[in-house]
């Protein structure tokens, strides 16, 4: 669906240059949320805003949907800019026109008679969740609001990509999701392909089946989520995995636990993908007579299903734990440590 190949920007200032994007080579595939991921100046918003021409590629290749984005002209550009929408981190609403207005605005552009126009309106404003707020302002409207509203207003022209420059970046947590929750059920009923940047692992954990992470201009690591969360490379990459898991310290953590739990064994769980849907614990309940205890852990969703560890205490016999892990390791997808054998 996308192809981009050593794409670049360099901008020129004060005679110095600065490479803000570095020779980019991606594949993104249709219906994919495709999230990019990267600190402050790491050149996310250059990079999403070559993908539009927004900004000039200074070298590169950028193939949407067949279409040699970098080598249009500037009216073919504006046709192609129909099937690419965008929504933005302060929302770029029209201040002086209602909610209505502002999503038909593309449509006016695109020459799309009135009754047509209201008809098309309508759909999106139901779409997006804002039916009854037709005739407001966007100063009447919250920040969700305000974003639902771009997200129809990008979504007029029915176009094939949606871009997102930090979209849920001024919105608090609980707006963050909701928003988040809509995207998911945009791309999975309209099949929409969606590239968006934020600098929240959060937000890549929740909605992503793609994630690269961007370090100083380069691609500095690349995979599906659940490939990324379980085996991060980049140092960039393991902090950001560890704002969601908080995992930084799991050295610490297995030693304070080895310290306050000294009977029985010290049971280190990883879940990958489905494995978390599996009732691992009451299942080893009820077949093996031994008590579990559990201790620490964290155990979250992303697109490709759970994804986290766990620390449990198994006190009984050693045998019949053994039996237990043994049981783990090769009839269940989770893996399993034995982290110490204090008996
Ligand atoms: N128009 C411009 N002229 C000169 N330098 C620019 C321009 N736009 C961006 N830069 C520089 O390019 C680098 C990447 O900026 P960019 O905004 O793409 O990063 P970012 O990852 O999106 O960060 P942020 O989230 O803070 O916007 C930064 O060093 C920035 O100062």
């Amino acid at each position: 669906m996308i192809s981009i190949k050593g794409l670049s920007k360099v901008f020129t200032f004060n005679n110095k240059k600065l490479t803000a994007v570095d020779n980019l080579t991606l594949d993104i595939k249709e219906g994919e949320i495709f999230g990019v991921i990267g600190y402050s100046g790491a050149g996310k918003s250059t990079f999403i805003r070559l993908l539009n021409r927004l900004e000039e590629p200074t070298q590169g290749d950028i193939l949407i949907d067949k279409q040699e984005i970098t080598t249009l002209s500037a009216n073919q550009l504006r046709l192609a800019r129909q099937d690419i929408g965008m929504i933005f981190q302060h929302f770029n609403l029209l201040w002086s026109r209602t909610v209505k207005d502002n999503i038909a605005f593309p449509l006016e552009i695109a020459g799309i008679p009135k009754a047509k126009r209201e008809e098309r309106v309508q759909e999106l404003i139901d779409l997006v969740g804002l039916t009854g707020r037709e005739n407001a302002y966007p100063s009447q409207l919250s920040g969700g609001q305000k974003q639902r509203v771009g997200i129809a207003r990008a979504l007029a022209n029915n176009p094939k990509v949606l871009l997102c420059d930090e979209a849920t970046s001024a919105l608090d947590p609980e707006t963050t999701n909701a928003i988040l929750d809509l995207l998911v059920d945009i791309n999975k009923k309209l099949g929409l392909t969606i590239i968006l940047i934020t600098h929240e692992m959060h937000v890549i954990r929740k909605i992503c089946h793609q994630v690269a992470v961007m370090e100083q201009g380069k691609m500095v690591e690349q995979g599906n989520v659940l490939e990324v969360f379980s085996n991060p490379i980049a140092q960039v990459t393991k902090k950001f995995v560890a704002q969601v898991m908080g995992t930084a310290d799991e050295g610490e953590d297995i030693k304070s636990l080895q310290e306050m739990y000294t009977d029985g064994k010290l049971i280190h769980l990883h879940f990958v993908g489905e494995s978390t849907n599996q009732t691992l614990i009451s299942q080893i309940a009820k077949k093996f007579p031994i008590d579990i205890n559990i201790l620490q852990g964290k155990i979250t969703q992303t697109q490709a299903g759970g994804y986290g560890t766990l620390f449990v205490q198994m006190i009984g016999e050693e045998e019949e734990i053994n039996k237990a892990v043994v049981f783990i390791r090769d009839e269940t997808s989770a893996e399993v440590e034995v982290i110490e054998n204090v008996n």
